[in-house]
């Protein structure tokens, strides 16, 4: 094998490969040679327990990282949702592709499905979604939906539910557009930090001339700008993905970013949100002051009852 190749540490689901793919294919545009790595993660092997009660932080990335440490990979491509907002002293994020469309989106195999009916059943298992289905839709109920995409689908044409709350960036990736009944509103359902977007992470010892092409090839300005008030806000908030926390940043006129970030408790009853506004440049005061505010309105008390209701399961 040549040195030249770089070696893309993966999930093995179709969603992550497919992410890979492209990311490979951005980077053979620039005419670097890829060879994609697929391995399974904790996130994949543990399906009868929602990710709040798996607890472990990193359960879609820690196996990528190991391998990247051992050197048998040079970077690993995740879903920046699932990327933890501190990353360990040895690696570091290179680069964040451009973002897809950032709402969660209903899908259904009934064409006239309408959330708003009595007594529907919506599959997810993301505890932010379930917070806000159960504020804004408080007529439909929820139920728990693990698996990689494919495993929902087919859970929801079995009938298990009669809609899955999803990322529209995985159900368009994996070409279930024709499913999709509603696009939820981003000033309601305020999408996780890193929704729709690509990260890729390498060692810090990755050969400097290389990390430089790799970041040519793949980063794009903008999002990376936008991520990093969002995973600042995550630091601040001491969230990871069990937390039903949420932010989106996103791009001014004049360049500056608007930060809208929150937090819901877990019945919906409280809902706490901010938007700020600070110029591109103090990206991470930006998402320590917004979740600063969460935080100080109300916030630690929200994250306190729900350490609580997790210590009594
Ligand atoms: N938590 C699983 C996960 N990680 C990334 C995506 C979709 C792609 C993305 O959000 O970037 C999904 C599925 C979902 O939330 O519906």
């Amino acid at each position: 094998m040549s040195e030249s190749v770089i070696r893309l540490a993966t999930r093995a689901s179709r969603l992550a490969l497919w992410q890979t793919e492209h990311v490979a294919s951005l980077l053979n545009q620039a005419g670097l040679a890829t060879e994609i790595v697929p391995m399974q993660t904790v996130g994949d092997q543990v399906l009868d327990r929602s990710l709040a009660k798996i607890g472990a932080k990193g359960v879609f990335t820690e196996e990528l990282e190991e391998s990247l440490r051992r050197g048998d990979t040079h970077l690993a491509v995740h879903s920046a949702k699932d990327v933890q907002s501190t990353i360990p002293p040895d690696l570091e994020l290179l680069a964040f592709l451009e973002r897809e469309q950032v709402n969660d989106v209903v899908i259904s195999f009934q064409e006239d499905f309408d959330i708003s009916r009595t007594g529907i059943v919506l599959g997810t298992s993301s505890t932010r979604r379930k917070a806000l289905l159960r504020r804004f839709y408080p007529l439909a109920s929820t139920a728990e939906a693990r698996g990689n995409l494919q495993t929902r689908v087919r859970k929801l044409e079995e009938g298990q539910y009669d809609a899955l709350v999803l990322a529209y960036a995985g159900v368009h990736r994996m070409g279930y557009d024709h499913l999709i009944r509603h696009v939820l509103p981003t000033d309601r359902f305020v999408p996780p930090v890193g929704q729709g977007s690509i990260a890729v992470e390498s060692s810090r010892f990755l050969d400097n001339d290389l990390k430089v092409k790799i970041k040519q090839a793949l980063d794009h300005a903008d999002t990376h700008r936008c991520l990093l008030a969002e995973r600042a806000f995550l630091r601040t908030m001491e969230g990871g993905c069990s937390i039903p926390s949420f932010a989106l940043a996103t791009l001014t006129q004049a360049g500056d970013i608007r930060l809208h970030g929150g937090l819901i408790s877990l019945s919906g009853e409280e809902y706490i949100d901010i938007t700020q506004t600070a110029p591109a440049a103090q990206a991470e005061g930006l998402g320590m002051a917004v979740a600063e505010y969460v935080l100080g309105h109300g916030g630690t008390a929200i994250l306190a009852s729900i350490r609580e209701h997790r210590g009594e399961q």
